[in-house]
């Protein structure tokens, strides 16, 4: 099982102390579940680690993981910064109170009102990512009224961290990001330290997602230094900052424990050849920025659902569906992506078999589990898929109208809703019927 999970008297899965069987009543399926502890503790090992390791850093948790007002606020309680790519993730920030200044702004095609709303507000760091965007921003920064606009570049450094395709972000070959080979990023910074209502305080990179090795971010930064290097010896600047990203994979299947890095062995392996490739090349040791998602929150979220029909093709396959699916979780169809599954309410009870769990919607391809191993599953099960946590309920959709979940943090062993479920009633909220469709009676 990942995270805090126990069985009680009941023989009922309980996620930090809390009765799954008695929150689906409670709340009903499908249902977001997140254990808030083990949400701070994800982000104390990284501050910790790194306090010790690189004490002159800043940790932004990447936003697109799973964002919603009240994560916003566990992060401000926690004193973290927050990486957000939108005008809507910036937007959700601020309305729940985020200071605006430990806000980082990613995006490689910002529109003019998400522009206009960061330049407004404030930002702590803003992004740039691509020459278009600095053409824009060297006359757009004149409205930032908060002082010069501090700023990263995003470089794609050449790297491929091995992951699948779609999570892929620093080869050369990306819509993201200035490329280093030829010679683009060189000249676009050069451009922009002539601008005087910009602040360049440093260089971004994010190489990909669910990495399960420390070698492509070592050679990362070996990348990235030695650019930095080349940019001092040839236009007499220093880069005082340098962000790395996020991208360290986690386990989702029992098997897969131990088979990923550490946050200790990430930040160890990060915080030494930072220091040790600075050492090289006599560069000064810059503030390191890193922006985890996954790696925070995945672990910490689980889906509740409940097993409604049960189809069995003899010596073929046994069907075994729930109340939700790609709607709630789009990775498996996306990326091919594995779950596993508890079954809460009859916990270590009846004889093991394999099904495959699969959502309601009009597709085949909408398999949450495919062939995976549990006790025999009955109608009205309640059903939690563990590891849910980071990149479902953010990229949940409406498809089918199936409304989305709501979200609840555990904390201290009781429930809070933080997201409220949608309805139907949410479904048709932004229709809009025109005068000639609507008949007039006589
Ligand atoms: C720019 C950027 N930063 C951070 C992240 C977070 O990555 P992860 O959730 O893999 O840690 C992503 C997502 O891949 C990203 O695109
Ligand atoms: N959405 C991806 C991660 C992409 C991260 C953003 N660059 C996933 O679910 O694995």
């Amino acid at each position: 099982m990942l995270g805090n999970k126990a069985f009680n008297q009941k023989n009922h899965l309980e996620i930090a102390g809390c009765d799954i069987v008695q929150l689906a009543e409670e709340f009903g399926t499908p249902l977001y579940v997140y254990d808030e502890a083990l949400l701070r503790s994800n982000i104390k090992d990284y501050q910790k680690r790194l306090k010790e390791l690189h004490p002159d850093s800043t940790i932004a948790y990447a936003g697109k993981a799973f964002l919603c007002s009240a994560m916003c606020r566990l992060l401000d309680q926690e004193s973290m910064w927050l990486d957000v790519v939108s005008g809507g993730e910036y937007y959700v920030a601020r309305e729940s109170g985020f200071p605006t200044e430990r806000l980082l702004f990613h995006g490689n095609n910002k529109s003019p009102q998400e522009r206009e709303l960061v330049l407004k507000n404030g930002i702590g760091r803003w992004v740039i990512d691509s020459e278009w965007e600095l053409a824009l921003l060297s006359k757009e920064a004149k409205n930032y009224l908060h002082g010069k606009l501090p700023v990263f570049f995003r470089i794609t450094p050449g790297i491929d961290p091995h992951t699948h395709a779609y999570i892929t972000t620093g080869k050369v070959d990306s819509k993201f990001g200035l490329t280093l080979v030829d010679g683009i990023a060189q000249r676009v910074i050069r451009q922009a330290l002539s601008y005087e209502n910009l602040d360049v305080k440093g260089l971004h990179c994010h190489i990909g997602s669910q990495i399960d090795s420390l070698e492509p971010f070592i050679n990362t930064i070996k990348a990235m230094v030695r650019f930095m290097d080349s940019f001092k010896e040839q236009n007499n600047f220093v880069f005082s900052e340098l962000d790395l990203g996020g991208g360290l994979g986690v386990p989702y299947l029992e098997e897969q424990k131990g088979k990923f890095p550490s946050v200790q062995e990430y930040v160890e392996a990060i915080a030494k050849t930072l220091q040790e490739e600075c050492e090289k090349y006599q560069y000064p040791l810059p503030k390191l920025f890193i922006e985890p998602g996954r790696s925070i929150v995945n672990n910490a979220g689980n889906t509740v659902y409940t097993v409604g029909t049960i189809k069995e093709i003899p010596g073929i396959k046994k069907y075994i569906a729930v109340d939700g699916g790609m709607t709630d979780n789009p990775r498996p169809i996306l990326y091919d992506a594995r779950y596993q599954a508890i079954i809460a309410n009859r916990v270590n009870q009846g004889s093991p078999e394999m099904v495959s769990v699969v959502g309601k919607c009009c597709e085949s391809g909408d398999v949450v589990i495919q062939q995976t191993e549990t006790i025999s599953v009955q109608n009205g099960d309640i059903l939690v898929v563990e590891g849910t946590g980071a990149y479902n309920y953010s990229m949940a959709s409406n498809y089918n109208l199936i409304p989305r979940p709501g979200v609840v943090f555990i904390r201290d062993e009781k429930p809070y809703l933080v997201v409220r479920h949608e309805g139907w009633y949410d479904l048709v909220r932004r229709d809009i019927l025109p005068e000639y469709l609507i008949e007039k009676g006589e």
